[in-house]
């Protein structure tokens, strides 16, 4: 595992274009597509900002990119709530990505038809692959929860299925996200974590006894590919660095 502390939020969002930048040309010199499964929430709004603009609108080689989603809420897309809907506003428009390589956990249809649907396409995609996605990008909730794999729900002991739907009952909404295993099989995941109220969450994710149940983002240990942990100082204060 590789920790990337900068001062903020933004200098960790400009490390971390730079980071993603680099590695979608290296992976790109190699064969004709990257994969990208993209975080919602919060964190990741100033990182696809500055993805959105130059250098990296042009540097980077967007309509060979395919882009998926690591979780979403199960709201319309004109919700503001949807995780799709924030990429599309803030990077995918910006950058002229291509709607047949955009592939979004749909809401309009019944959250498990959609998320077998997605596990379908993840299986076309990945046929034959020794990894899955060249890069999936993740948050860490306060409260450790990844992807939409929340503390103490069965989703976290999912040890076969590469997507579920299940109905969060503290948020009154379905959730449809990816798994602990297709996440480990990626050739690079990148947890973005910033702000001290996350420090001693992420201390205990880092440091801590495994007790995935209370922190499920300790699941995602990727089986041959790397982890890497972009957080700022704030975040860190907790941690021995
Ligand atoms: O609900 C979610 O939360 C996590 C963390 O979000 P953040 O606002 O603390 O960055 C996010 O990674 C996930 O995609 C989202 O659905």
């Amino acid at each position: 595992m590789e920790l990337h502390v900068a001062k903020d939020i933004q200098q960790l969002s400009e490390n971390l274009a730079a980071f993603i930048s680099q590695y979608i040309q290296e992976v790109l010199q190699k064969q004709e597509r990257f994969t990208f499964a993209l975080s919602g929430g919060n964190t990741p709004k100033a990182l696809y900002a500055l993805l959105a603009k130059e250098p990296y609108v042009n540097m980077i080689e967007w309509n060979r990119v395919h882009f998926f989603w690591g979780d979403e809420r199960a709201v319309p897309f004109e919700d503001a709530r949807n995780n799709a809907r924030m990429a599309y506003d803030v990077l995918l428009d910006q950058v002229g990505a291509l709607p047949e390589n955009i592939h979004v956990m749909r809401t309009d249809i019944e959250p498990e038809a959609s998320a077998a649907e997605y596990e379908k396409t993840l299986h076309r995609y990945f046929k034959g692959k020794e990894n899955t996605f060249d890069l999936v990008l993740l948050g860490m909730g306060d409260d450790g929860h990844t992807l939409s794999l929340f503390p103490g729900l069965p989703i976290v002991h999912e040890k076969k299925a590469w997507v579920k739907a299940f109905w969060l009952e503290a948020q009154d909404m379905y959730r449809i996200t990816l798994t602990a295993p297709v996440t480990n099989l990626a050739a690079r995941v990148v947890f973005m974590a910033t702000g001290s109220g996350k420090a001693l969450t992420l201390k205990a994710v880092i440091d801590g006894a495994p007790d995935p149940d209370r922190y499920p983002s300790q699941l995602i240990r990727p089986e041959n590919g790397e982890l890497h942990w972009f957080i700022d100082e704030a975040a860190a204060e907790a941690l021995q660095v």
